[in-house]
């Protein structure tokens, strides 16, 4: 395909083609993050599970570029055809995987359902092979299904649990970006298990078991979930919700894989708690576009990119900067969004733009202005008004 200029088509949170150019420059600015946790002696061998986007791509471009890991990642994108261009995660692999070759770090990137067993074996089996053991295993999937090993297919649903909830969507085509209120009804017994049985802590635990029944962790192996508590704000349709059910059976699974896989290589299953951010995921879910922009207007530039929790976890699974654990035993990666007056400053700016029907201009055109970036648009240093080759390889092993 020749190179033709790439502009951001589509409707609110969803765009249909992604910027290959702008992808790139979002790898790399993730990878220009400060490294100040320890370098290791050899490079941490890692499998990072959700490579591509949101926390994921940004741990895969910082620990290349920081620690240097090497590896391989994971992850489920789509290529383009003749009428879209590929996936952004598509193009953030490629940028990746480019990062890797000019660091001189060995990183493979497979292009698969992580949720099914010949992925899970392909993958470990090109491990094995090229890198011998596993010292990190990382999963940060966000999915919208999982088709199990009998065909059955799962969905997960954004629901209150218990009773109906209302809360509030930008509607960016008012001229002004209005709110709306929307009401959702409380989910089923079946939607919270289906929501479980993707987001939950079943297919980590499948990895990380059969990570050890190949004899594939290393002494002193870990393995980090990623996991989100959020605001009270938020909670009616997030934490106390069916993805937050999801969420408590993810972290119930750290223990059981520190006391079953994990314990024969003296290794840790943790769960990191990281904070809001805007991700293809996080724009799913009712009320958190409203709540993050808030909350970037409340903390500003004390707002921690995914990049620079990357940066933080990765010092802390290497032995550097330790970070806090709560009472459940948890990395708390989102101390800043919980800082002292945080929330309550949140919380008013919240109830003020119920009040006004709108949200604060400034907060709106830079939540516009991350999901654009989703997609490699409005990133700096890239003239979108030049052609791109968008026919990009998935890179080779
Ligand atoms: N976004 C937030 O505000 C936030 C905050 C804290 C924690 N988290 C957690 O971080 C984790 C990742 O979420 P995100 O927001 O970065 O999501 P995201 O949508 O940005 O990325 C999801 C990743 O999962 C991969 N994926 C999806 N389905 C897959 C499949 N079947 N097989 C292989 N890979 C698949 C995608 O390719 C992508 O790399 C989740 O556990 C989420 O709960 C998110």
């Amino acid at each position: 395909m020749a190179a033709t200029v790439v502009t951001a088509r589509g409707k609110g949170a969803l765009l249909l083609d992604s910027h290959p150019g702008g992808c790139r420059r979002t790898v790399e600015e993730a990878a220009a993050e400060t490294w100040d946790g320890p370098t290791p002696g050899r490079a941490p061998r890692v499998l990072i599970i959700g490579c591509s986007a949101g926390y994921g791509s940004a741990l895969t471009a910082a620990g290349i570029a920081g620690p240097g890991v090497t590896g391989m990642g994971l992850a489920l994108e789509r290529p383009g055809n003749a009428r879209r261009t590929a996936s952004p995660g598509w193009y953030r692999v490629a940028a990746t995987a480019d990062l890797a070759r000019e660091r001189g770090t060995a990183f493979e990137f497979v292009n698969g359902d992580c949720f099914s067993a010949g992925t899970k074996a392909a993958v470990l089996d090109r491990f094995a092979e090229r890198f011998g053991q596993i010292d990190h295993l990382v999963y940060s999937v966000a999915a919208p299904r999982r088709t199990d090993h009998d065909g059955a297919t799962f969905a997960s649903v954004i629901k209150p649990r218990g009773e109906a909830h209302g809360t509030y969507l930008m509607d960016f085509d008012a001229e002004r970006p209005a709110l709306r209120r929307v009401e959702i009804a409380p989910a089923t017994g079946d939607e919270i298990a289906a929501t479980t049985k993707v987001m939950g802590g079943e297919d980590w635990a499948l990895w990380v078991a059969e990570a050890a029944s190949r004899g594939l962790l290393a002494e002193g192996a870990s393995t980090v979930a990623l996991s989100y508590l959020g605001s009270e704000l938020t909670a009616p349709i997030y934490r106390h919700g069916t993805i937050g059910a999801a969420k408590d059976d993810l972290e119930a699974t750290a223990a059981r894989l520190t006391a079953s896989a994990l314990a024969g290589v003296g290794g840790r299953a943790v769960v990191s708690v990281n904070g809001a951010a805007v991700t293809q995921a996080s724009t799913a879910i009712p009320g958190i576009g409203l709540y993050v922009s808030l909350l970037r207007g409340v903390l500003g530039e004390g707002m921690q990119s995914p990049a620079r929790q990357a940066s933080r976890m990765w010092a802390h699974l290497l032995g550097g900067a330790e970070l806090a654990t709560d009472e459940l035993g948890r990395i708390r990666v989102d101390d800043w969004e919980f800082a002292p007056g945080v929330q309550d400053a949140v919380r008013a700016a919240w109830d003020g733009a119920v009040t006004a029907g709108e949200v604060p201009a400034a907060e709106a055109a830079w939540f516009l202005d991350q999901v654009h970036r989703l997609y490699g648009f409005a990133v700096d240093g890239v003239d979108y008004a030049l052609p791109v080759e968008t026919d990009v390889a998935w890179p080779e092993a």
